[in-house]
């Protein structure tokens, strides 16, 4: 048997994995993870936090200045660089478990480099900003679900993302069903993709869909909610410091481009359950 929490950051719920020497997991099989994230047998998530003390990380976490790391993996056993939402929740865990004082900023290393996170009103139970650093503009490219295809803008944010707008005056449902993963261009993903699908509310305020790399469609991507401000932001030609709204189906985030060119994500994080399994 070994300790597990379960939580969430806008219903994209992890499975939380406390490790902090790397002697609980060893190298944290596929198999073992689609055990924990399937919703049926296993307790279930859309991904897994493993939580270790950067130190004991090896290579993924070398040369980052932070004492915690997050391992984290899709629902179907692969790792991808960063999660937005999971880092929140991350650092909601260490805070609850008085890991670090939330009174001040705390760094967080990822395979995407060290995250920031910062505690409203240096509460350990306070929405969380994350300092997600400087996405990436690549090129425009195309996504399709079934006869229907979209220019959609490769955005980097540590992980990859392809942005596409439905046109005016449709619904998020107009995406289709996103059962299966959207078609893309390999020769521009040779990695996969997350794909996001989005649609205007008002100024300064934007909703969407996506169907992750190695999870589905998933209520909420925190990385995702970032690469659709920064295209929402570049096609409105928003000046820098602008806050965007993002809707997901599982709530909301704000995100801000500033004038040093990094985005910062504010969302919630929830941990709702904690225990031991043997799965
Ligand atoms: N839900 C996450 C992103 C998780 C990783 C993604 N599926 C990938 O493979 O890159 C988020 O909140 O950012």
């Amino acid at each position: 048997m070994y300790p597990f929490l379960k939580g969430h950051g806008t219903e994209n719920d992890f499975v939380l994995l406390p490790d902090p020497d790397a002697t609980v997991h060893g190298e944290l099989s596929a198999e073992r993870v689609r055990a924990l994230c399937d919703r049926r047998a296993g307790i279930g998530g859309d991904g897994v936090l493993r939580v270790v003390r950067a130190a004991a990380a090896g290579a993924a976490a070398a040369g980052q200045d932070a004492e915690w790391f997050m391992d984290y993996r899709n629902s179907d056993g692969s790792v991808s660089e960063m999660c937005g939402n999971g880092v929140r929740v991350f650092g909601r865990h260490l805070a609850r478990q008085g890991l670090i004082d939330p009174s001040a900023p705390v760094p967080v290393a990822t395979r995407a480099g060290v995250k920031v996170l910062t505690f409203a009103d240096g509460a350990a139970d306070g929405e969380i900003t994350v300092d997600m650093g400087i996405p990436k503009v690549v090129e425009v490219t195309a996504v399709a679900v079934g006869e229907r295809t979209w220019p959609a803008l490769h955005v980097d944010m540590g992980n990859p993302h392809a942005v596409a707008f439905l046109g005016d005056g449709e619904d998020l449902a107009d995406a289709g069903p996103l059962t299966e993963a959207p078609t893309y261009d390999p020769a521009a993903y040779p990695e996969g993709v997350n794909v996001e699908f989005v649609v205007r509310r008002g100024p300064g305020h934007v909703a969407m869909r996506v169907h992750e790399r190695g999870s589905g469609e998933t209520r909420s991507c925190g990385t995702g909610a970032c690469a659709v401000m920064v295209a929402t932001a570049l096609a409105d030609g928003a000046a820098r410091d602008t806050a965007y709204r993002i809707d997901l189906p599982g709530g909301t985030l704000r995100i801000t481009w500033t004038t040093d060119d990094r985005i910062l994500m504010t969302g919630p994080a929830v941990v709702v359950a904690e225990g031991t399994t043997d799965l």
